[in-house]
């Protein structure tokens, strides 16, 4: 399909990016969105006259089969490295590569229904033959991916059924990364004494005091109740998580951002990632035939 119908004054048309990874790039009178068919990836989402609400690495060289650098990657089936996952989840994981297979996976483009205000997109990824993914997970789903655009609003539901005869045992994140002129002057409110897990300090729990700030490497896992407020010298978004009890909060830093593939050295101080999430107790299991949707809405405040 090179060509979906459109109203007048929309465009959507596939295009290969430098790669040759190809991408639904939709041009609406109201705003403008690229989405990678690897990975069900959104990279790209600008309301009109506004610049992209997502952060996209500028070393990104969008590589067939290569983790793309930015925009918002689907970590699932599970999140992270397989053992830092409750044991359920472990069971079912065979390889030991962080963040599952989705975001390296195909997705097949399902449905774009248009209004004049609005686009929805659904990407699907078919695991229940698993003859794909046998060598990497025992489960068996079908995930889908909504994106809702519109003028004022980028939502993204992530909806998992389970296809199989057994119990599926998730872990997930919507992995978003966001732009900042300064790493330094970001917060993020609606944190203020929430528990969270620090990666980067043997895994113990601490208690958030205030508004999150950035002031070196930083790898949380906190427990979310409400809505977030990121907030950057220039922009201030909202985002909402809906079926997430659990908000991944990362910033490399200098060193780490050494390590890291397709990101430039200065780059930590330009992004930060807030990752809506189901992992640690928040994993999620499914029983035979049930579906689970976890998402985010992301409006400017
Ligand atoms: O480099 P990636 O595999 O994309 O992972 C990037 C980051 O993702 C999450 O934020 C994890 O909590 C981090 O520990 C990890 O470094």
């Amino acid at each position: 399909m090179n060509k979906v119908e459109a109203l007048p004054g929309t465009d959507f048309c596939f295009e290969h990016l430098e790669g040759a990874l190809p991408a639904l790039m939709v041009r609406h009178p109201a705003f403008t969105a690229s989405l990678l068919l690897q990975g069900g990836q959104l990279i790209r989402f600008s309301p009109r006259g506004r610049s992209n609400w997502l952060w996209l690495s500028d070393q990104e060289r969008f590589i067939a089969g290569k983790a793309v650098r930015g925009g918002i990657p689907i970590c699932w089936p599970w999140f992270g490295a397989p053992s830092r996952n409750p044991e359920a989840v472990q069971r079912q994981v065979k390889v030991d590569k962080a963040h599952g297979f989705a975001r390296l996976a195909d997705w097949s483009l399902e449905t774009v229904e248009e209004t004049p205000d609005r686009v929805r997109i659904t990407l699907m990824l078919d695991c229940t033959a698993a003859d794909g993914e046998a060598e990497n997970w025992t489960g068996r789903a079908c995930v889908r991916v909504h994106f809702g655009l519109s003028a004022d609003a980028l939502e993204v539901t992530l909806e998992t059924s389970n296809t199989g005869a057994e119990h599926v045992w998730i872990t997930q994140a919507l992995h978003s990364y966001f732009p900042t002129p300064d790493v330094h002057r970001t917060t993020i409110r609606g944190l203020d004494g929430q528990p969270y897990v620090d990666a980067l300090r043997d895994w113990r729990t601490f208690e958030q005091i205030g508004p999150v700030t950035f002031s070196a490497e930083t790898d949380r896992i906190y427990q979310v109740t409400g809505p977030l407020q990121l907030t950057t010298p220039d922009t201030q978004l909202q985002l909402e998580p809906q079926g997430s009890r659990s908000a991944v909060v990362w910033n490399p830093w200098a060193e780490k951002s050494k390590t890291l593939s397709h990101f430039s050295p200065s780059a930590w101080e330009r992004m930060f990632c807030v990752e809506t999430a189901n992992v640690l107790e928040d994993a999620v299991c499914l029983a035979p035939g049930a579906t689970h949707r976890m998402g985010l809405i992301l409006t400017e405040s």
